[in-house]
């Protein structure tokens, strides 16, 4: 097995290799491998080799980027909210010490009663006063909890927005790209996510100071610091192991697949009765239901116990026994140094006495009782705040990288270069040509699509593109709109030229391109807007005007289906509803089934219907001063043939003398009006001229392209 999977953020492709572990570019592969791939239960699960624990310089750069992001996104949020924002700070943070207060507080009550008990002097009003603060301070807490959630709501929604904002800006902002990097688009996180990333590290900051004074708090209760420092040292130990020993892909960049037959067939069974349009298939098969149940279950004896668990939960399922327990007996190092201390302590030297806890049996003298009940208490605390620590401290940072991506994407900028010039005013149109121009898909590049076209259109001509399915027609009219671009990457190759009134199409801005064309295809797209904005938004500039709205659906063919409408003008075909989640039986008979229903309000139309609107948006445009270009492509697929006639002629009529190029196949209407008929055949231009010549062109005595699609056409419609 083979596979091509790619994996690294310099986008190495990597050869998988079925019998090696680790993974090499094939391009190089002296050079270190990047990933690694291991088989977990029906899984092959490929992962990034992580720096070491010792490879301080890789940890220091990626601090370095985290550092910079946390402080971009504290600047970003303080510009957001800059009261809310620092109080909340204290908030969170105050949040993660409260407890620990609360319970030192409640110890200084334990140890006053404790020295009333021993001595029979109680401090009845220092106790009363004890017991006050920490009823005090368990009041304020609870206050500012409630103050810190509220509070926390207000910062999300804002940075949402923001970040929201700063998403739809980059999708607004960057040019369709058809060989668009999918990477981008999976580096958008969700904006709450952001905020999520900078909780995770207030609550990570809180939890330092909770460990800071859980530390102090014990180095109080110990009879000799240095014992303290050790007792305490023992409490890092474990999760210090963990870290270095234990590996986890929790928290790793890792992909997976399913690659084991049994597992794979079993999924696709289950897919052909689960798919309505394979399901489809079994009903009208005979009974295929009942042979695709014994497979079903062929494989699945065959699967045996081979697990299908989530990966990351078999990764760590794999843990070897010693591990497990030498990381427990890590774990419990105080009791175990409890049985070294009182051997020590029986035949050793007393300078043996490294440990506290042990000290307090030893010499317990030294120890109040309470203080000796506290030790434990306070170690436990101190383990759960540093286990705890290690998962939010991993979750920041691991936000923090996602909050990079996010930022770096919305800077990407548009990657097809811009030109220069603007296009000239002219109330003629544009002039256009190719030269030789050879053309292949990015994503397909083996493959000429046009292949030496050549042509010239003067200032104002209507030009038709004819031809078989796959010519090529389209993909001229992409090269116009700079949907697509000549490939330039190496410059020894010449794959022709495009020009906009004698220049490079390159030189001219895009922006003053696409202003200057108007570009109707058969498969726009009717936004959820009303229907008045989907024709209005061909001008912005009249996007309210009513009744130039209401002349260019006349125009474009919409109007009488649209006045007959309950909403008229005003109809939404697709509003947007956001159904955030719900809960409820939906196979019962609950009311909020129905309440669920009535949430979609979708509204249909036919597909001749929405071309109809596309072209009404197209006449509207055509009331923008800029228009010197008409692109049309196939727009009346969908229509019948006496809207088809009314469109066409609408065009011929509106188009003012500016230059109009149109992709058909119905022959006759348009073609005949036409100055010039580009005639394509395999992704070469093999005829051009007007009607009546491309009609009397002969090649060895035999009609020519044109003149052969124009009478079959004929022959079908007569
Ligand atoms: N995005 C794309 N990526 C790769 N190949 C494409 C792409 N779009 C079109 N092609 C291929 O380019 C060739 C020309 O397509 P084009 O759409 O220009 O033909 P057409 O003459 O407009 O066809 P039709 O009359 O069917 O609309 C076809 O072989 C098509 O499969």
């Amino acid at each position: 097995m083979n596979q091509e999977p790619r994996g690294t953020s310099n986008d190495l492709v990597l050869a998988m290799d079925k019998n090696s572990k680790v993974i090499k570019n094939p391009k190089d592969p002296s050079c270190e491998p990047t990933t690694k791939k291991i088989r977990l239960g029906v899984y092959d699960v490929f992962s990034m080799r992580e720096a070491t624990f010792l490879d301080f310089y890789a940890h220091w750069r990626k601090w370095k980027i985290h550092v910079s992001v946390a402080k971009r996104l504290t600047t970003d949020i303080l510009t957001l909210a800059p009261t809310l924002f620092p109080l909340l700070c204290f908030a969170t943070i105050f949040q993660r010490m409260a407890p620990l207060v609360l319970w030192h507080l409640f110890n200084r009550c334990l140890l006053m009663i404790e020295v009333g008990l021993t001595d029979g002097r109680f401090e009845t009003v220092a106790i009363a006063h004890a017991v006050a603060a920490r009823v005090v301070f368990a009041a304020m807490a609870a206050a500012i909890a409630w103050w810190g959630r509220k509070t926390d709501f207000i910062v999300q929604t804002r940075i949402v927005q923001r970040f929201d904002g700063l998403v739809f800006q980059w999708k607004s902002r960057t040019d369709l790209r058809p060989e668009a990097d999918p990477k981008d688009e999976n580096a958008l996180i969700a904006s709450h996510m952001v905020w999520y990333a900078y909780r995770d590290l207030l609550i990570t900051m809180g939890r330092s100071l909770a460990i800071l004074s859980e530390l102090f708090y014990i180095c109080t209760l110990t009879s000799s610091n240095t014992e303290a420092v050790i007792y305490v040292i023992f409490f890092f130990v474990e999760p210090f192991a963990r870290d270095i020993l234990q590996e986890s892909i929790w928290n790793k960049r890792w992909v997976a697949a399913s690659s084991d037959p049994n597992f794979n067939r079993m999924a696709s069974l289950k897919s052909i009765v689960t798919e309505p349009e394979t399901k489809q298939e079994i009903s009208i098969n005979g009974n295929i239901g009942e042979y695709l149940n014994r497979e079903y279950n062929k494989a699945r004896r065959a699967l045996g116990d081979t697990s299908a668990s989530y990966p990351a939960a078999q990764y760590d399922n794999r843990e070897r026994v010693e591990f497990t327990v030498l990381l427990a007996l890590l774990g419990d190092l105080h009791m175990a140094s409890f049985c070294l201390k009182i051997y020590a302590a029986a035949y050793m030297a007393t300078w043996f006495q490294f440990y506290s806890f042990a000290s307090a049996i030893v010499h317990p003298s030294t120890f109040t009782l309470s203080k000796f009940a506290m030790l434990p208490k306070a170690a436990d605390l101190l383990a759960d705040e540093l286990r705890d620590f290690r998962v939010d401290f991993r979750n920041a940072l691991n936000g923090l990288a996602s909050v990079k991506r996010l930022y770096d994407v919305v800077e990407t900028p548009n990657t097809r270069k811009d030109g220069i010039l603007d296009i000239e005013k002219s109330d003629n149109g544009v002039a256009l040509a190719m030269e030789n121009v050879c053309f292949a898909y990015p994503n397909d590049k083996s493959k000429n699509v046009l292949t030496n076209v050549s042509f010239t259109i003067k200032p104002g001509q209507l030009v038709v593109i004819v031809g078989t399915n796959g010519s090529g027609k389209s993909t001229l009219l992409k090269l116009f709109t700079r949907l697509y671009d000549i490939d330039t990457s190496d410059p020894d190759v010449d794959h022709g030229k495009v020009t906009v009134n004698g220049r490079s199409i390159s030189d001219y801005k895009l922006t003053s391109l696409r202003s200057a064309t108007a570009v109707l295809t058969q498969d726009h797209h009717i936004l959820p807007l009303s229907l008045a904005e989907n024709i209005g938004i061909g001008n912005v500039k009249a996007v309210s005007d009513m009744a130039v709205i209401q002349e260019c659906a006349r125009k474009g063919g919409a109007d009488e289906f649209i006045s007959k409408r309950a909403d008229g003008y005003d109809t939404v075909l697709e509003p947007a509803t956001v159904i955030p989640a719900y809960y409820f039986d939906e196979a019962g008979d609950s009311p909020l089934n129905d309440i669920y229903k009535g949430f979609e309000k979708k509204t249909e139309i036919s597909g001749g219907e929405r071309q109809r609107i596309a072209a009404s948006r197209t006449f509207m445009r055509l009331t923008t001063e800029e228009i010197q270009l008409i692109l049309a492509d196939e727009p009346s697929s969908n229509l019948d043939p006496r809207g088809e006639a009314e469109l066409f002629q609408n065009f011929i009529d509106n188009r003012q003398g500016k230059t109009m190029i149109f992709v058909t196949h119905r022959l006759g209407i348009l073609t005949k009006e036409a100055d010039l008929i580009l005639c394509m055949k395999n992704g070469e231009l093999v005829e051009k001229g007007t009607h009546d010549e491309l009609m009397d062109l002969r090649r060895d005595g035999e009609p020519g392209e044109y003149s052969k699609l124009y009478e079959i056409q004929a022959r079908a419609f007569n």
